[in-house]
């Protein structure tokens, strides 16, 4: 394995392409023809209502019956009406009534939705049941009945029906906003960013928040689209602000009586009134196809929350982190699967242990399980992960902050997903440190500087200018690390660190982490597939296979004697055991997967030592003495070599 960095490097990798979430919505806006029609449309109708007294050409309200319905002209460009009243300018002061009223429902629309949008699809639980009856409720209210009781009471206030209308119709947009809040709070940036310790408010504003604002400007532009319609229709039906003031639902009741006489007449007021409906529709279309990809949120499935039943089983001796009897189930489209039956193991402190298997065997569920990262479909059954004798899988949320990122952190096999594209990695790196820190500006940056240093980033003065997006797979996988040991952690969960790199790389990475742990004396669970890995890194391994850890042992032991079949046939396909000029072997047959999981030896299909007994009944661990385990009936006599 190559030692050190070469430092002249920039980029070890393609750079990954730029995220859509993090380009200004509203800059993509204007790049599109329609995008920029409609913001163009909108804008000027707003101002021009706005500076109605200054730009409109007549007095709305001066009547000159001589000139009573007349056609465009010079003098009046979109014609009078029946009093002789010019209609352009009874339009102009006809939309500020109008706009602000629609103005009045967003803001009130606003106000609603996102905080419990957000509230209901991040925090979960009570917080999103509650929210989601009352949702329920209000959205089966007939709003236009209650409108018009209100128009009633309160004498024709325009402003109190739009500012109801916002509120009541803000019900779908909240769960649109759950929804999109629900699926950002699954990504591995917002679980990364727990684990580095941030605070809920603070994940909230700079990362759940940004990502739902796609979501959020479509559903107020369909609502303003919704409120001028209904506002006009109100206006229309005389409940709006009472004759000569100009409305636009108004002019077009004026229009409709005397359409025999002067069809002309609908026309201004009805066009302008469809283009700027369409206009809202239309913005709302285009800013959907720009965030199409954070606003196809799906709520997904939850498994049942419940407390995992306690594991027996003492920890060893002075182990840091010790994982027992630990069973996970997933609730699946097509029922219930168990995916982790029993998996215990223990890491010393300063030791490596690796998490070994093939994939889908259930290395990452079992790292995610100990760190409370499970997806939302997900629960843990049963078992303990006591972490310093705290079981961290019966903590309560609160308790876990005082862990996550200071004592235990995480970094994960695509360090791009773990990276917020929104933000620079100062930034980043800054808002991690000051929250274990609770040091100032200055000295955050420095310690930015020390950690990006310390992980032998080259140039870090100039690397925390850069986006994510803007640095190579290695470097950000650098970055993730020194997020990871911003909070000075005990214990630090790799996740197939090195998988998304390439090979020169991913020795690097491995080197950088070695030395690290010399460094820092935390213990470190690798979960990798690769045997060539586990040899230079781990000193102790757990074998996984089908949800469960089938070898436990010192690596030196694991690979002089392998005592499992699994064990044994995976190592053969590492490629470091393939002969010269031989292809590489492969284990014949597939994983089985979770719900086709044999009654006895769940390798038993692909095993080549395999007799009846093995099918009989599930196959317990075996103590073999001095560290190691194994979970196979003919463990004893292939340790002794009395087994082919
Ligand atoms: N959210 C989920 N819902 C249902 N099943 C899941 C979910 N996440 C993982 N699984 C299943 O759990 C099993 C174990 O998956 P896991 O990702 O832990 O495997 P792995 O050993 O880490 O594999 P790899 O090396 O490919 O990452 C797989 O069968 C997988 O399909």
């Amino acid at each position: 394995m190559t030692a050190g960095v070469d430092t002249t490097q920039t980029h070890d990798g393609p750079a990954a392409p730029a995220d859509p979430a993090r380009q200004s919505i509203v800059r993509s806006l204007l790049r599109t023809p329609r995008g920029l029609l409609t913001v163009g449309f909108l804008v000027v109708l707003f101002v021009a209502s706005l500076l109605a007294p200054v730009v409109a050409p007549h007095d709305p309200l001066h009547q000159e019956l001589k000139h009573a319905l007349e056609g465009p002209s010079g003098q009046y460009w979109l014609g009078t009406d029946g009093l002789g009243r010019d209609v352009l300018s009874r339009l102009l002061y006809g939309g500020r009534s109008s706009l602000l009223g629609v103005l009045e429902g967003v803001v009130a629309h606003v106000i609603v939705a996102v905080p419990l949008g957000i509230a209901a699809g991040y925090l979960g639980g009570w917080t999103d049941r509650i929210i989601t009856r009352v949702v329920d409720i209000v959205m089966s209210v007939p709003t236009i009945v209650i409108l018009l009781a209100l128009l009633t009471m309160f004498d024709r206030n325009i402003s109190a029906a739009m500012i109801t209308l916002g509120a009541l119709s803000a019900a779908g947009t909240t769960r649109m906003i759950r929804a999109a809040a629900l699926s950002v709070r699954g990504e591995l940036f917002v679980s990364a960013a727990e684990l580095l310790g941030l605070s809920r408010p603070q994940i909230l504003f700079r990362h759940i928040l940004p990502r739902c604002r796609g979501v959020i400007i479509v559903q107020v532009s369909l609502f303003a689209a919704v409120a001028l319609g209904i506002q006009t229709g109100l206006t229309y039906l005389s409940l709006g602000p009472p004759p000569p003031a100009p409305t636009w639902g108004g002019m077009v009741a004026d229009a409709a009586s005397s359409v025999s006489n002067d069809p002309w007449l609908l026309v201004p007021a009805g066009g302008l009134i469809g283009i700027t409906v369409l206009c809202f529709g239309i913005l709302g279309d285009t800013v959907r196809d720009i965030t199409a990809q954070s606003s196809t949120a799906s709520a997904g499935l939850r498994a049942p929350r419940r407390r995992p039943e306690p594991a027996t089983g003492a920890p060893e001796e002075g182990a840091l982190l010790s994982v027992r009897e630990l069973s996970v189930t997933f609730r699946t489209p097509s029922g219930d699967r168990d995916v982790l039956t029993s998996v215990s193991f223990d890491v010393q402190p300063g030791e490596t242990l690796g998490l070994v298997g093939e994939s889908g065997s259930g290395k990452t569920v079992t790292a995610r399980a100990v760190l409370g990262l499970l997806e939302n479909n997900g629960a843990v059954a049963h078992g303990s992960a006591r972490f310093d004798g705290v079981d961290l899988l019966a903590l309560p949320r609160k308790r876990w902050a005082a862990l996550r990122g200071k004592r235990i952190a995480l970094i994960s096999q695509e360090p791009m997903v773990a990276l917020d594209p929104s933000f620079t990695v100062g930034a980043q790196l800054r808002e991690v440190v000051r929250a274990h820190d609770h040091s100032g500006r200055a000295e955050a940056h420095e310690r930015v500087l020390e950690l990006l240093r310390l992980v032998e980033l080259p140039d870090p003065e100039e690397i925390v200018k850069q986006y994510p997006f803007q640095i190579s797979g290695g470097m950000a996988q650098r970055v993730a690390i020194a997020l990871a040991l911003a909070g000075r952690p005990d214990l630090l969960v790799a996740d197939e660190p090195t998988t998304a790199l390439d090979v020169t790389v991913q020795a690097e990475i491995l080197d950088l982490l070695r030395r690290l742990q010399q460094e820092t004396g935390m213990a470190i669970v690798l979960v990798t597939h690769d045997w060539g890995v586990v040899a230079d890194s781990c000193s102790r391994v757990a074998v996984m296979y089908a949800g469960q850890v089938v070898e436990r042992a010192d690596v030196e032991d694991v690979f002089r004697h392998p005592s499992h079949p699994y064990t044994r046939a995976l190592m053969a396909t590492s490629p470091e055991h393939a002969e010269r000029g031989r292809p590489i072997a492969a284990i014949a047959g597939q994983v089985p997967a979770p719900g086709t999981w044999p009654t006895g030896c769940r390798f038993a299909a692909r095993c080549p030592l395999m007799t009846e007994a093995c099918r009989r009944e599930p196959v317990a661990m075996v103590d073999l003495g001095e560290g190691r385990d194994s979970r196979c009936l003919m463990a004893t006599s292939i340790l002794e070599g009395t087994s082919a």
